[in-house]
């Protein structure tokens, strides 16, 4: 019956954060620190991935430019999926693959980092984006599920790792969503103390 199967997708979701509470705090904490690291000596992130994890890099950049709880100074973030001339441009021409490394190469310098999001970490052009950031000297940090891909193997012993432990797409994509509000809260905290947020 539907409204069965959809109770369960709650339970499940629900299920798969509290077994990764524990798992994803330190990756999570450490990314904090990377990302601080970064924009308090006037880096930025670049963040990039396909589909519902293009969805999450967008949300990401506009909590980190904008504000996510509480007021703070803006903090430099891009999201590389948005510019429609550039990635059409970029897919028109060279290859679908590189519409992130491209934008990368031409973006980050050394100290940025690049958030890279992928549920299966196997998406070729997040994969050459991380190689584009390291040819760039800059951290990346990687939002992941199914053990990771071929991202595990891409990843430097600098980066952060936050791989979910899960096989599905979309309750992977629940918890990536969730990471990010602990990355913007955890900076927020370190920047402001931890007084309770105003909105
Ligand atoms: O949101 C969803 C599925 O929930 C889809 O749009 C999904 O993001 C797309 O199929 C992506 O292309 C999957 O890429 P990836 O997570 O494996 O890197
Ligand atoms: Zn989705």
């Amino acid at each position: 019956m539907l409204e069965q199967r959809i109770e369960q997708q709650f339970i499940d979701s629900a299920d798969l954060k509290y077994q990764a509470a524990h798992i994803l705090s330190k990756p999570i904490a450490a990314a904090v620190q990377a990302i601080l690291t970064s924009v308090t000596s006037g880096g930025k992130v670049l963040a990039c991935g396909n589909g519902g994890s293009a969805a999450d890099a967008q949300h990401f950049a506009a909590e980190f430019v904008g504000r996510y709880e509480r007021e703070r100074p803006e903090l430099g973030a891009i999201a590389l999926t948005t510019d429609s001339s550039i990635l059409t441009a970029i897919a028109n021409d060279y290859d679908f693959n590189v519409i992130f490394s491209k934008q990368v190469r031409a973006l980050g310098g050394a100290g940025d980092v690049l958030l890279a999001i992928s549920t299966s970490g196997n998406s070729a052009n997040v994969l050459a984006a991380i190689e584009a950031a390291h040819e760039r000297e800059m951290t990346v940090v990687a939002l992941t599920g199914r053990g990771g891909g071929k991202m595990t193997q891409a990843l430097r012993e600098t980066d952060v790792h936050i791989c979910v432990p899960h096989e599905r797409t979309a309750r992977i994509q629940e918890v990536h969503l969730l990471v990010l509000h602990c990355i913007c809260d955890g900076v927020d905290t370190q920047l402001l103390g931890d007084q309770e947020p105003s909105v």
